[in-house]
């Protein structure tokens, strides 16, 4: 393919991205995969070079762009060398108006965003949050010796005990440690969530949104093996994902229950004052995570935001009533939105105070409380950031129940 032609390519693939992030559809990466699998005549190297140029415009562009030759056009105005392949040749795109270039330039954040960000997420944190995530993995206790073998330039964590992290874009899932199930993928900031939890203390778990059971697999190896842990979700596809996954990992003890929305509560009476830990991992904005999914910019809005804000509030008080008088609940969302951590915990706590904050000596993270940054003692919860430390974005925290 020419370069033109590479262009041409990233507009089409663009505008089925846009279509999918505005009407609620596929990921980047699974739209990205369906139009390379579609044109098998593009080489690796063209494959390669179109996906880049999308990526980098959807790096580059916070609010979602009309359509994919807008958005190539604004990559083309801060990239003044990428002009000339609007050529009008064969295969490559129409040349530019002048009008196309003329636009302001856009900013890494939709604008109505950026009254909800904390004080703390400034340029250094917001660039951090759209450069390109390491490769950072869970180590099965007992097999650090056998993965810093297999990958000698791994690096482990001074601070969470099982993990490790590689360069971007590793490869290994063709390695022996993969496929013995010594390792399994999961940022760092994961790994803190799950540290909170406090497993091995534990003999009733419930991961309440275990998705396809990233953190249940990590809180499984940490448990004794005599401990009972119960992974639900809403999801059938994401839950059933769990099983094969256990199974490489050869871990046995996880029970899984499907949960009908708005009927959690109902589906698990059975464990009502029960749970030791209940983990609520809860859906929301994803803003934590745009280092993976960048495009997530592009879909979410103020109505979608407000959703997402009264389930994480459902799914606490669902929890509260499951965790037994001395039991501990974890909350943890993956953004950098305090209505999604501080404020959506100062609202739990008003509803629920038989339930208290209790913050271990955490050597990761900024305190947070309604003030913004405070000290430990008064905080709400921690907030991870990936400039700050290196991991997702992320909002944790430990409650106990009196
Ligand atoms: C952040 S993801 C969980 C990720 C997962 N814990 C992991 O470590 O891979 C949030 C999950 O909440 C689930 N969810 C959404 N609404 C729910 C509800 N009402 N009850 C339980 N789970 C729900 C979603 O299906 C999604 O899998």
């Amino acid at each position: 393919m020419t370069p033109s032609a590479r262009v041409q390519a990233a507009i089409e693939l663009l505008d089925a991205v846009i279509v999918a992030a505005r009407d609620g559809g596929a990921s980047a990466d699974v739209v990205t995969a369906r139009f390379l699998k579609e044109r098998r005549y593009m080489g690796s190297k063209d494959r390669r070079a179109v996906r880049d140029l999308v990526y980098d415009a959807i790096r580059l562009i916070g609010e979602r762009p009309d359509n994919g030759r807008a958005a190539m056009a604004m990559l083309a105005a801060h990239n003044p060398e990428m002009q000339v392949l609007f050529d009008g040749s064969k295969y490559g795109p129409e040349p530019l108006e002048p009008a196309e270039l003329a636009i302001d330039k856009p900013g890494p954040i939709p604008q109505w965003l950026m009254p909800l960000l904390p004080d703390y997420i400034d340029v250094d944190e917001i660039a951090a949050l759209l450069s390109r995530a390491p490769l950072d993995l869970g180590i099965k206790p007992g097999a650090q010796a056998d993965v810093q073998q297999a990958f000698p330039d791994i690096t482990v964590s001074e601070h969470l005990p099982q993990a490790g992290r590689l360069p971007a874009g590793t490869q290994v899932k063709n390695s022996a440690v993969w496929r013995e199930g010594l390792i399994d993928i999961q940022d760092w900031g994961s790994q803190a969530i799950c540290a909170l939890c406090d497993a091995a203390q534990h003999k009733a778990i419930i991961d309440l949104c275990a998705g396809a059971g990233g953190k249940t697999l990590a809180l499984a190896q940490q448990a004794d093996d005599d401990a009972v842990i119960l992974a639900t979700d809403t999801s059938r596809a994401r839950l059933a994902e769990l099983a094969p996954r256990a199974e490489r990992l050869g871990i046995p003890n996880i029970a899984t229950r499907l949960l009908n929305p708005a009927q959690e509560s109902a589906m698990l009476s059975d464990w009502k004052r029960r749970a030791d830990c209940v983990l609520v991992d809860a859906p929301c904005s994803g803003t934590g995570v745009w280092r993976r999914n960048p495009e997530a910019r592009w879909r979410l809005d103020a109505k979608r935001l407000d959703r997402l804000c009264e389930t994480q509030s459902r799914l606490l008080d669902i929890a509260a009533d499951m965790v037994r008088p001395g039991g501990i609940l974890v909350y943890a969302v993956c953004s950098i939105l305090p209505r999604e951590g501080v404020m959506q915990l100062a609202a739990f706590l008003d509803r629920k105070p038989e339930l208290s904050v209790q913050l271990p000596d955490y050597p990761l993270g900024r305190c947070v409380g309604s003030k913004g940054v405070q000290h430990r003692e008064s905080a709400l919860g921690i907030a991870l950031t990936p400039a700050h430390d290196e991991t997702d974005g992320f909002f944790l925290t430990r409650l106990v129940k009196s």
